[in-house]
């Protein structure tokens, strides 16, 4: 079964819209209902359920073992269900999967490519599979690789070859493309590339499904994000709804180890933590309370408070208030 926030003592969180915001006329890209994958004992997927529009950027975040692949490699074809029905660009993946691997474009997590082809000659092999193919010296330039289009696979660095992977999956023209952690390894530099391209593949009308584990990058790249956690879908919404919710989140820094309970006990507030030593923040509705509280407590209390700072939750907070615990756990 679908299980979404508040089930397991977490507060509520903007209900999950299932309904992909639909473009007229078309249909959607992705329909998940009722997904349910183990492994022996393990269930990996629990009961997922949701529907990518066409056009949209949607992402999959969550920690190490959350799902995410699993459910991609479902979609993809590359596993079967255990439980409950996915269609992928109206197709049966399973069924159907020799149209479908025409029709989508795949970006592996490492591997795969061996190491003594050159980029460009990667590329040239793989355009031959297909009977419309991108000019491989295109896609070379797309992806920032024209320094290195003759160096060997195995020379060229982490970022190299993960935009090398994302060309790889582009080839094809595909109208569905996925993405699985499209910038593990890549420095900075090569993620904001990464990045602008990924949204630039919005203005051709491809559909991206993509996992991460990093916030900034659901927050920059997706129309929606899934937030999942032990194969449980926890919340979909825009990273504009999940982090500016009706809940404000107040930060201060102050002496390490103050008495977190009382500060929860504060009427406006919702909860309360020691983030770092010494920093603190808690959670609220009616931030301009919370704050007249604050300083009434610390007078009271005789603590010093420093850097108060008032705003929206981060996605982070976002996902450790949905989840209990931190992203990268
Ligand atoms: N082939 C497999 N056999 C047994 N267990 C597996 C297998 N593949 C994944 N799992 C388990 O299923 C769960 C979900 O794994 P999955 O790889 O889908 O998560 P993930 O969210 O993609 O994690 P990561 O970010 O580390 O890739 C994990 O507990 C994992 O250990």
């Amino acid at each position: 079964m679908n299980e979404i926030a508040g089930t397991r003592g977490v507060r509520s969180v903007p209900q999950p819209d299932f309904a992909a915001p639909r473009v007229a006329g078309q249909a959607e890209a992705i329909v998940v209902r009722d997904l349910v994958k183990r492994y022996g004992e393990r269930v990996a997927v629990d009961g997922l359920t949701f529907t990518i529009g066409r056009g949209e950027i949607f992402a999959l975040l969550g920690p190490n073992g959350a799902g995410k692949t699993t459910t991609i490699e479902i979609l993809e074809g590359y596993r079967t269900a255990d439980e409950g029905e996915v269609r992928v660009l109206g197709l049966d993946p399973r069924r159907d999967a020799a149209e479908l691997r025409r029709r989508i474009g795949v970006m592996l997590q490492s591997g795969g490519i061996y190491p003594t082809v050159t980029p460009i000659e990667f590329l040239d092999l793989l355009s031959h599979f297909y009977d419309e193919a991108e000019d491989p010296r295109e896609l070379i330039r797309l992806v920032g690789l024209e320094e290195v289009a003759r160096v060997r696979y195995r020379q060229l660095s982490g970022g190299q070859q993960r935009r090398l992977a994302l060309a790889a999956a582009l080839v094809g023209k595909p109208e569905l493309l996925f993405l699985d952690e499209p910038t593990t390894g890549m420095d900075p530099q090569a993620r904001r590339l990464t990045w602008s391209l990924v949204s630039s593949l919005r203005e051709r009308g491809i559909t991206v499904l993509l996992t991460t584990h990093f916030m900034e990058e659901a927050e920059r790249l997706a129309d929606r994000v899934a937030i999942i956690d032990h194969g449980r879908l926890v919340a979909l919404a825009t990273p504009q709804e999940l982090t500016h919710s009706e809940t404000d989140e107040v930060q201060f820094t102050g002496p390490a180890g103050l008495d977190v309970t009382a500060l929860r006990s504060l009427p406006s507030a919702l909860d309360a933590r020691e983030a770092q030593p010494g920093r603190y923040v808690i959670h609220t509705k009616r931030p301009a309370d919370l704050l007249s509280e604050l300083t009434t407590w610390a007078r009271d209390a005789g603590v010093l408070l420093v850097e108060i700072r008032v705003g929206h939750e981060s996605l982070e907070e976002v996902f450790l208030r949905l989840t209990g615990h931190e992203l990268r756990e």
